[in-house]
């Protein structure tokens, strides 16, 4: 799909002037404040009414939120509600929950706990079920695998890859982290104060980046990767 134009403006202040095309799925790299919420959010359809949103695609589909459009957040503790069994949580029949809880890799004997008495990357895995619950066309990621452990978030990555051999939904995966991006995104698109800086096939742009944020990001990413690890 091609997002042609979209514009976030707040009192004549342009926050986000972007346009990227995602073919099967795509990096939106940035450092925070670039911009990567404002444009998950406005994809959604839930910036605030202060906002004006310009957003114009070419596309077989309409983005219409928890229809097409699916949103897995960047924090699973926060994403589920505490006190409702794991089961209660979805809105569809028990057997698709069963069937969606084995491919991605789950024992359906936790649909019957609550939340906090399941791992970081389980409370992922069952983040990620709801969003194909919907059988949505395109997946938003926000950051979906900062709040785990570097060991998990391979597997998570890894498993969404997998996953959308499977379905064959679109993917745009928003993060600062470089390292991330490439297990997931065949392309890239490098944004800066709202801005694109760069873009192209993750490959290209690694060996070949040609902006000076490009090298600064990737350092950046180069420099915490022995902390990460
Ligand atoms: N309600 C608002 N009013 C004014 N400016 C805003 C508002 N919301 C966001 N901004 C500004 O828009 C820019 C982009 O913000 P955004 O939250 O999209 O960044 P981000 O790339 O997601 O950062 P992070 O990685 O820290 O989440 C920032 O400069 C931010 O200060």
């Amino acid at each position: 799909m091609n997002i042609s134009k979209l514009q976030i403006t707040i009192n004549k202040k342009k926050l986000v002037d972007i346009a990227f095309n995602i073919t099967s799925s795509l990096a939106l790299v940035g450092q925070s404040g670039s911009g990567k919420s404002l444009t998950i959010k406005a994809l959604l359809g839930m910036l605030p009414e202060s906002m004006e949103v310009k957003l114009e695609y070419e596309n077989s589909f309409k983005l219409t939120a928890g229809e097409t459009l699916a949103f897995v957040p960047q924090n699973p503790f926060t994403a589920l509600s505490p006190l409702t069994k794991i089961k209660r949580q979805f809105f569809i029949p028990l057997p698709k929950i069963q069937k969606l809880f084995a491919q991605v890799g789950l024992d359906i004997e936790l649909l019957e706990r609550f939340p906090p008495e399941l791992s970081g990357g389980q409370l992922q895995r069952v983040v990620i079920a709801m969003a194909l619950s919907s059988e949505p066309e395109l997946i938003l990621l926000d950051e979906p695998t900062t709040a785990l452990d570097p060991k998990t978030r391979t597997v998570i990555l890894n498993l969404l890859k997998a996953l959308q051999n499977e379905f064959g939904f679109k993917m745009l995966f928003v993060t600062h982290d470089m390292n991330s991006a490439k297990i997931v995104c065949e392309d890239i698109c490098i944004i800066k104060e709202g801005r694109v800086v760069e873009s192209g096939k993750m490959e290209d742009i690694l060996q070949n980046p040609v902006a000076e944020y490009t090298k600064i990001l990737m350092d950046a990413n180069f420099a915490n990767r022995e902390f990460r690890i």
